[in-house]
């Protein structure tokens, strides 16, 4: 579930008025999503986004995110763009929670991928990158390395009912990810959570990108090692092909350096571990109150044991 907070109708008419927008024709909570609280509303004959920024997201990085989807959205690519009060302004409050209005984009995600659409992922991920390489906005990675080694440490021996182990195991593998992480890799802008949900597809094409809020500056390789992790199918026997799909769309759009895909291993390996922990965080510390079921940490494990073997077997 994804409303966190409860908002009146009559608290987001006097929102909207802001925007010179009538009151709401219709107001719907969101179910999917796992940080902010959304709703879909209807006013004027257009539809909107109303996110509700909730407290794992940090306020003073809200200018960045939407500084970048309108960038994005400005160089013609589907995302999603902030709407600006009357006054100019994009960030709002509501219900005691900042607030922005978001333009609604049609489609819907495919949450069971084929490898076409995990190609088409692919060549979009590219088409992202090369209008972002060209971007002034910048943000500190703050789920980077640093922040593996703070997770491991915080959740301490609770890791390992994951697993017999994990937490040795994740503390080698963060080892082995410090000595090998690449340097010097063409960076920029990068989305850092295209996974299938954050993909609007409407016949098979494109039609948004949504949630900006990991986005941050980083190796444009690692962002493709995310979404190639995050296309991979959690359940059943382990299987790549759509990770190599991503690949393969990301590579005909956007040429691979030999530096960039020689790091492809441990990059791969630094996502999922990446996702393991913070699945494996929110399932440890998730308040027994909490409305939000926490994701599955293990198909990210097993993928980090995969692409570690991968590393392993290269060294
Ligand atoms: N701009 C948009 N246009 C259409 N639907 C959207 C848009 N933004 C969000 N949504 C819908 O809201 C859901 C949750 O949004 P998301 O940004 O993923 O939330 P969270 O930040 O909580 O993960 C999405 O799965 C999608 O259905
Ligand atoms: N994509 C991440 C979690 C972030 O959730 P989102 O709903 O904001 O995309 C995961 O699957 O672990």
């Amino acid at each position: 579930m994804a409303v966190f907070t409860d908002v009146s109708e009559a608290e987001i008419a006097s929102f909207l008025a802001g925007y010179g927008l009538p009151a709401p024709d219709a107001v719907t909570g969101i179910a999917e999503g796992t940080e902010n609280t959304n709703y879909k509303v209807m006013a004027g004959g257009r539809r909107f986004i109303l996110t509700l920024y909730e407290a794992r997201v940090n306020v003073a990085d809200l200018p960045y995110f939407l500084s970048l989807m309108d960038e994005v959205a400005g160089a013609g690519l589907p995302a999603a763009r902030p709407i600006r009060t009357l006054k100019g302004e994009r960030l709002q409050a509501i219900a005691g929670r900042p607030a922005a209005l978001i333009e609604f984009l049609p489609g819907r995600p495919n949450m069971d991928p084929s490898p076409r659409d995990a190609e088409t992922a692919g060549s979009f991920l590219a088409r992202f990158h090369r209008t972002t390489a060209h971007s002034s906005l910048h943000r500190p990675n703050t789920m980077g390395m640093t922040s593996w080694r703070e997770m491991t440490a915080r959740a301490g021996d609770a890791l390992d009912r994951f697993g017999e182990g994990v937490r040795t195991e994740l503390a080698e593998t963060l080892k082995l990810l410090a000595r090998f992480w690449p340097v010097g890799l063409p960076k920029g802008p990068i989305h850092a959570d295209l996974f299938p949900d954050n993909l609007l597809l409407d016949h098979g094409e494109v039609s948004g990108i949504i949630d900006f809020y990991f986005a941050c500056t980083d190796f444009f390789a690692y962002d493709l090692a995310i979404t190639m992790n995050a296309y991979t199918p959690e359940t059943g026997a382990l299987d790549l092909t759509n990770a190599e799909a991503v690949l393969s769309g990301y590579d005909e759009t956007y040429k691979l350096t030999d530096a960039e895909r020689s790091a492809l291993p441990v990059l791969l390996c630094g996502s999922a571990l990446r996702f393991f922990l913070t699945r494996a965080t929110d399932n440890i510390f998730a308040p027994e109150s909490t409305l939000y079921t926490p994701k599955d940490p293990l198909p990210w494990l097993r993928l980090m044991r995969h692409h570690r073997a991968r590393l392993e077997d290269e060294l």
